[in-house]
């Protein structure tokens, strides 16, 4: 809640929204206690006086009567119609909409095409027509206008509900037993109460200008009571001669549509937890570049460099530091594992390359990435877009959240090729059949024309491997790309990537979170922690004898097939928050060897053997002490 209001408050117009509200609503509640004339006693001699003069501060209208006070007494009843609307609106919808979501099948089409019908009148008509057949009158046209709305929230939560009486969490409540009403009132309306109280706040204004409609047009509320709708019907015909008349209440409903609006939107903004670290607002082409101090010069001819890479998310007043300076190359050829806990600063540093960290709030304020000798971080846009999929490719873990569901791979494959290489479809298209073919997919003619879901997971992983290769990149990152697949899919496609490098050349940055993988496929190894490397090196000197004490801590985590029963050593306590590091070894609170000099100043990335670097002033010098 607290941050609910803290977000709402930094939405200025909202908080103006929230602030003209408060106080229309509060003179419509202290309306009675008020000393104003009575607003329905007329007085023809005094009728049409203006603002300001003996006649009242906001003057008289036709029929001699205070406008102020019909303002104010037309305002309350204005208001408590609006609300009434959209709470009636919003509660008989939503019911209808989860009803409708939850059971699907025949009761889904039943009531929706119901709600399909309602919707195809249009909405003033159906209104006029409730309120022709109840009688004119404001309770009427208050039942006319929270009827007119139904459909409309019927239709965005029956959408919502349907997503969530598929997740894994409703399937979880109806093995546990639970009654179907039961799991809607415990499982699916707090989702969807979000949404509907989104809903509501922008409609409401809507509501409030449709009940001002029918009073307009003498079906709402009736002579003499005043709502403003009623007021500006009855000042249409003074509208020339004594335009007063109608500005006043004209002037209200602008005022109070508007700052329902503002507020509504600032609401919506507000409870979307994403908005938060600005992943609504327009995210910019490539990574914000922000660098103070010296850029690093290319050192040597790697083909792809990374030096002193610093990555931050600035959200709010705190600074999430989650690349905090990486040091990392890559050969033709080469295999570089980069691995670590979750949270490390794996992927960032992997979408840091290419400037792909979402702006806002992702900012990279240091260092540089040198690809054959030119610096990526800061270079135009252009640049990058000619390099992304094209010299430097990624694979990412789920394949399924980066193929489009609507578009067979055939489609997505021939665009890849085509982004970067203008042919024609014909020939993209049998250029995307030998990519199929060149991850190993069979009938790769037939293949091609199948949308994602039409595949394993295994399969969509190759053809995300194919999408990679699609313009024959130098460099392919690929951000764990074997998590979500069983061990026997898994040992295919990494063979897979083993024999591409192998025949093209490629150089390869793996992310994983498995020492099986670093074994069996990387030539070199970096151990990431809280943003930093803290170990590198070829992989099987780290393998066979880890030098920092986390790495040997995450290897003893690891169960080994057919060497003993061992135990295995889960690392206590949890990595830091990247926006609380603390100085020194960030490690060194988890360290069984932590000592009073790890903690005093930053410890520095030193040689450790051959090619081998630790960021420890004690490494470990054996497997057998960094296992015990
Ligand atoms: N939008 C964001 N706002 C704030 N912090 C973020 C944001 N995105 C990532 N982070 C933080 O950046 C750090 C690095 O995240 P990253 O995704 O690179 O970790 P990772 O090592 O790849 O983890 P995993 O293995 O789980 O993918 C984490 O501490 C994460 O909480």
């Amino acid at each position: 809640m607290k941050s609910f209001l803290s977000l709402l408050a930094r939405n200025r117009l909202a908080l103006g929204g929230l602030i003209v509200m408060g106080v229309v609503v509060l003179l419509a509640l202290v309306t009675p206690l008020l000393p104003l004339a009575d607003p329905d006693v007329t007085n023809t001699a005094n009728r049409f006086k203006l603002p300001l003069s003996e006649g009242g501060l906001l003057g008289t209208d036709h029929l001699g009567r205070d406008l102020l006070s019909r303002l104010m007494w037309g305002t309350r009843l204005s208001l408590a119609v609006g609300f009434a609307a959209a709470v009636i609106a919003a509660t008989l919808g939503a019911a209808i909409g989860i009803v409708a979501g939850f059971y699907g099948g025949r009761t889904d089409n039943i009531i929706m095409r119901g709600v399909d019908m309602l919707m195809a009148f249009p909405y003033i008509l159906l209104a006029l027509a409730i309120v022709a057949a109840l009688g004119p009158g404001l309770m009427n046209a208050l039942i006319a206008v929270a009827a007119v709305n139904i459909p409309f929230f019927a239709r965005n939560i029956r959408g919502i509900t349907v997503g969530i009486a598929h997740k894994e969490f409703v399937d979880a409540a109806r093995l546990s037993g639970m009654t179907d009403w039961r799991i809607i009132l415990t499982e699916v309306l707090p989702n969807v109460i979000p949404v509907i109280v989104i809903a509501m706040s922008t409609t409401v204004g809507w509501m409030i200008l449709e009940t001002a409609g029918l009073s307009f047009l003498g079906l709402g509320s009736q002579p003499p009571q005043a709502d403003l709708g009623s007021m500006l019907g009855e000042a249409r015909a003074a509208l020339i001669s004594n335009p007063h008349t109608s500005i006043v209440p004209g002037a209200m409903i602008l005022v109070i549509v508007m700052a329902i609006n503002l507020l509504g939107d600032g609401v919506r903004d507000a409870l979307d937890p994403r908005l938060k670290s600005g992943a609504l607002s327009r995210p910019m082409p490539t990574t914000r570049v922000e660098r103070s101090g010296p850029v690093p010069a290319a050192s040597d001819d790697a083909l792809l460099a990374l030096r002193g890479l610093k990555t931050e998310f600035q959200v709010k007043d705190r600074v999430y530091k989650a690349v905090g300076g990486v040091d990392l190359k890559v050969q033709p050829g080469e295999c570089l594992g980069v691995i670590g806990e979750s949270g490390s600063g794996k992927s960032v540093t992997a979408l840091s390359v290419m400037g792909l960290v979402a702006s806002p709030p992702g900012v990279i304020t240091g260092g540089a990435v040198h690809y054959k000798g030119g610096d990526l971080i800061g270079a135009p846009y252009e640049t990058l877009r000619s390099l992304r999929g094209s010299r430097i490719a990624y694979i990412f873990q789920d394949p399924l959240a980066t193929l489009h569901p609507l578009y067979t791979i055939g489609d997505q494959l021939i665009e890849a090729v085509r982004a970067h290489h203008p042919t024609d479809r014909a020939a993209a298209r049998a250029h995307a059949i030998e990519l199929l073919k060149s991850v190993r997919i069979p009938n790769a003619e037939q293949r091609v024309d199948s949308y994602p879901h039409e595949m394993s997971g295994g399969m969509r992983q190759r053809v995300g491997i194919a999408m990679a290769l699609a313009n024959d990149p130098e460099v392919i990152i690929a951000d764990e790309p074997t998590t979500a697949l069983d061990v026997t899919v898994q040992a295919q496609i990494l063979s897979l990537l083993e024999d591409l490098r192998r025949e093209r050349g490629l150089a390869i940055i793996f992310i994983t979170h498995d020492f099986g993988v670093v074994a069996q496929i990387c030539d070199r190894v970096a151990v990431m922690y809280a943003g930093r490397i803290v170990e590198e090196g070829p992989s099987e000197a780290i393998l066979n004898a880890p030098a920092h004490p986390y790495t040997a801590r995450l290897m003893a985590c690891v169960p080994e097939l057919g060497q003993g029963r061992r135990e295995l050593a889960a690392i206590p306590g949890l990595p830091p928050a990247v926006d609380r590091l603390p100085q020194g070894c960030a490690f060194a609170d988890r360290c069984h060897k932590a000592q009073e000099g790890c903690r005093a100043a930053d410890i520095l990335l030193s040689d450790h053997g051959a090619d081998h670097r630790v960021r420890c002033i004690a490494p470990e010098d054996t497997l057998q002490e960094a296992r015990a």
